[in-house]
C-alpha cells in the first residue's frame, strides 16, 4: 500500500517553484506492516489484533498510557517477542519478520534505541561509532584498508549528523546525558538502518537537548522511517508528525496530535482513570 506525501523540493530542483514551496513527491511506500497481531502473556492479551503501517521515509510517534503495548510492539518488530497470531511484513518484497532471528532483523535494517543510553563509557565517541559500523571483513588486506578509510569518513559523517563532530576524541562517559543519547542514535545510524525505533528519547533531557533531539529526529526522518515511542506530549507536538495512539494492545486513534487528542476515547483513556 502507498500513501501520498507532501515534501520539500530536493536541492537544485527548479520545478517546484522555489525552496519554500512544498511539492507532491513520489508516493511513499509501506516499509513495515503489522496485521492482526496478537500476543498474550499468561493469558493476558498485551497486543490485541494490532494492525498498522509505517512508511519510508516517515516520522511517527507512538503514544499510549502505561501498559498500552508500546514496548511489546517494539519487541515484536525486533524479534524479541513472537506474536501468537498475525503478520509482520517488511520491505518491498513484504518478507515476514516473524521467522527471522533478532540479529537477522537488525541486519535487515531495523535499529532500536532503548530509553537508557548504553554507550561504551570508557571509549571515545569515535571508538563507539567505529564499533557500531557495519563492517563486513573480507580476506584481502587491500580491501580492508579501503574499508577502514571509508569507515573513517562514515564516522565523520555520522558524528556531523548527530551534532558530535567536535566531540569525536572525547571519552563517552564524560558526555552529557543528551549527548550520550545522540551518540547512541549515531551508533544505530552507523549500521545504515531503514527503520529506527526510538524509545522515549527526550526523557531526562534539558530543554536545549530536547530541541536538538527534535531537530535530529526530524532530519533523520527525511531519509529513514523513524518511530518514536514517547510519553511527553509537548515533545510529540514538536515532532509535528502523525501519531498512533495505542490502548490495550490496539490502535485507538491515528492522525495529527490535535486530531487524536480531540478524540473522546483518547481523552477517556488518558484522563478518565
Ligand atoms: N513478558 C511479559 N510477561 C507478562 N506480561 C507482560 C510481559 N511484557 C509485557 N507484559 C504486559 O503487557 C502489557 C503491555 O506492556 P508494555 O510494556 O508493552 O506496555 P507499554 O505501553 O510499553 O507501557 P509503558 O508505557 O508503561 O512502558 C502490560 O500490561 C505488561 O504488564
Amino acid at each position: 500500500m502507498t500513501e501520498a506525501v507532501l515534501d520539500r523540493p530536493a536541492p537544485g530542483d527548479k520545478t517546484a517553484g522555489g525552496d519554500a514551496a512544498p511539492r507532491r513527491r513520489d508516493r511513499r511506500a509501506t516499509l513495515l506492516e503489522l496485521s492482526g497481531v496478537s500476543v498474550s502473556f499468561d493469558g493476558f492479551r498485551a497486543i490485541n489484533n494490532l494492525s498498522f503501517q509505517i512508511g519510508e521515509p516517515e516520522l511517527r510517534a507512538v503514544i499510549g498510557p502505561n501498559g498500552a503495548g508500546k514496548t511489546t510492539f517494539m519487541d515484536i518488530v525486533t524479534g524479541k517477542t513472537r506474536p501468537d497470531t498475525g503478520r509482520v511484513t517488511w520491505g518491498e518484497r513484504n518478507v515476514s519478520l516473524l521467522k527471522m532471528s533478532e540479529s537477522r532483523i537488525a541486519r535487515e535494517g531495523i535499529g532500536r534505541k532503548f530509553q537508557k543510553p548504553t554507550v561504551f563509557e570508557a571509549q571515545t565517541v569515535r571508538e563507539n561509532l567505529a564499533m557500531a559500523l557495519r563492517n563486513p571483513r573480507g580476506p584481502l588486506d587491500v580491501l580492508l584498508h579501503r574499508k577502514s578509510a571509508a569507515g573513517a569518513r562514515r564516522i565523520e559523517e555520522v558524528a556531523h549528523e548527530i551534532g558530535l563532530a567536535e566531540h569525536l576524541p572525547r571519552i563517552a562517559g564524560e558526555l552529557s546525558h543528551g549527548q550520550k543519547q545522540w551518540l547512541e542514535i549515531g551508533m544505530l545510524l552507523a549500521q545504515d538502518p531503514r527503520l529506527l525505533l526510538v524509545d522515549e528519547p527526550a526523557a531526562g533531557m534539558t530543554p536545549a537537548e530536547r530541541e536538538h533531539t527534535t531537530d535530529l529526529l526530524k532530519r533523520l526522518a527525511e531519509r529513514h522511517a523513524v518511530v518514536v515511542v514517547e510519553h511527553d506530549m509537548e515533545f510529540v507536538r514538536r515532532l509535528d508528525c502523525k501519531v498512533t495512539v495505542l490502548h490495550e494492545g490496539s490502535v485507538l486513534a491515528e492522525g495529527s496530535l490535535d486530531h487524536v487528542t480531540a478524540n473522546p476515547q483518547v481523552i477517556e483513556v488518558y484522563l478518565g482513570r
